[in-house]
């Protein structure tokens, strides 16, 4: 399966997206046709390396580097770069960047700014990485007060993505990626929310055919998003959905709380001030949580996310206008909107709802 993501500016600046079961193996041969005599350079998670290192990409030159969130900062991008200067990377040189969303945004960022700007190639291998992260041009890194807080938009010049990778995920990252896959599905395909709700199982079992389908379903919501709004001036706002919130919890966690956990407890919190501002019914906001039960995902915010603590990280949201915070609110599966919420208070409560809900809308 494969798509076009055609951004404005035309064919110039578009990019295929592949989707294939076995096509680790042929990535040797895809880099190279691409590369056209440029010197090429993968820049592989290190935990991936190991894994899967010995099976594709091994004619192509390695460097590895220790992926983590706590590891996704400005240092680890000098120091990447400053492997490639030693190494010989020019301004003709192309990098790949092999690995989950981690790899993707930072290799993605030095490539960007290295020598004023090289290509990307994203070859993701998480579920987040695959349904969200590799297609669409974010990158960046976090700062201590915030998540993502340095980044650019460098659009990746082909995107290939393998769900074979996916067997050899943890359970609990397997999961995390659901988190992102629910956003999408709800953004973008009520019956995609359907299918995740009638076919968990061998999702979870993570059915080669089943999350084929998921997957590039996933990437064409997301591409279509991005197609009609690169750069998040309006309609990709959409795409942050759970992530005002969950960001929140993210820097409030110090990066131990994972992103993908951190969006479902953001999606509950959507989902709440859906239905306290009329958007969402009760009927919807019961499917949401289920969704969320049915992948092991969290469906409540603890107590530590103090409305407090969250208001103050709320600063350093990217969706602030002025002193005005703007959140994504989910309606029914397939409807989104993004609204600027002055009531500080609304906010308040929805946060000491998160902490109970359980209680207040399930019995
Ligand atoms: N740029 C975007 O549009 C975008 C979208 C979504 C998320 N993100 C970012 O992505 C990051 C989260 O991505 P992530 O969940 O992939 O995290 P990650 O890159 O840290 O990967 C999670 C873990 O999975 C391991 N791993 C990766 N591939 C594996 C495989 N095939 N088998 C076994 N283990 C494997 C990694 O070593 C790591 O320990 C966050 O920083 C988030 O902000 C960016
Ligand atoms: O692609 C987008 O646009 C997204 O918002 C996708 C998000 O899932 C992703 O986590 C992204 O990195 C968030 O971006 P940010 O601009 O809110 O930092
Ligand atoms: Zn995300």
């Amino acid at each position: 399966m494969k798509l076009n993501v055609v951004l404005s500016g035309g064919e110039s600046r578009s990019y295929e997206v592949m989707c294939e079961s076995g096509l680790h193996r042929r990535l040797d041969r895809i880099i190279k046709d691409l590369s056209r005599g440029r010197r090429v350079f993968c820049v592989w998670d290190r935990f991936v390396h190991g894994l899967w290192g010995h099976r594709c990409l091994t004619a192509t030159e390695s460097i590895v580097w220790d992926a983590s969130e706590q590891n996704k900062k400005l240092s680890a991008v000098e120091e990447l770069a400053r492997e490639l200067v030693r190494r010989g990377a020019d301004r003709h040189s192309l990098l790949v960047a092999v690995g989950g969303g981690v790899t993707g945004d930072v290799v993605g960022f030095l490539a960007s700014i290295y020598m004023r700007g090289i290509p990307v190639v994203q070859i993701p291998t998480t579920l987040v990485a695959q349904v969200d992260s590799s297609v669409g041009g974010k990158t960046g890194v976090d700062l201590p007060e915030g998540k993502n807080l340095l980044g650019t938009f460098h659009q990746p010049l082909w995107v290939g993505i393998d769900p074979d990778f996916l067997q050899t995920l943890s359970e609990e990252n397997f999961r995390e990626g659901m988190a992102e896959v629910i956003k999408t599905a709800w953004i973008g395909d009520a019956d995609l929310v359907r299918f995740l709700l009638d076919n968990s199982d061998d999702i979870l079992r993570r059915r080669a055919d089943v999350m084929a389908h998921v997957v590039f379903r996933c990437v064409e919501i997301k591409a279509g998003i991005v197609m009609e709004d690169e750069k998040e001036g309006g309609v990709r706002k959409v795409l942050n959905l759970g992530h005002t919130f969950g960001h929140a919890v993210e820097r409030i966690s110090n990066y131990t709380i994972n992103h993908g956990h951190a969006v479902a407890m953001g999606l509950i919190c959507a989902g709440i001030l859906g239905r306290q501002l009329g958007y969402l019914d009760r009927e919807h906001l019961n499917m949401l949580k289920d969704l969320l039960s049915a992948y092991g995902l969290p469906t409540g915010l603890p107590s530590e996310y103090s409305p407090d603590k969250m208001m103050s990280v709320f600063q350093a949201d990217k969706k602030k206008v002025g002193n005005s915070l703007v959140f994504v609110i989910p309606g029914p599966p397939g409807k989104v909107i993004w609204k600027t919420i002055e009531d500080k208070k609304l906010i308040d409560e929805v946060i000491r709802l998160a902490q109970k809900i359980g209680k207040i809308y399930l019995t």
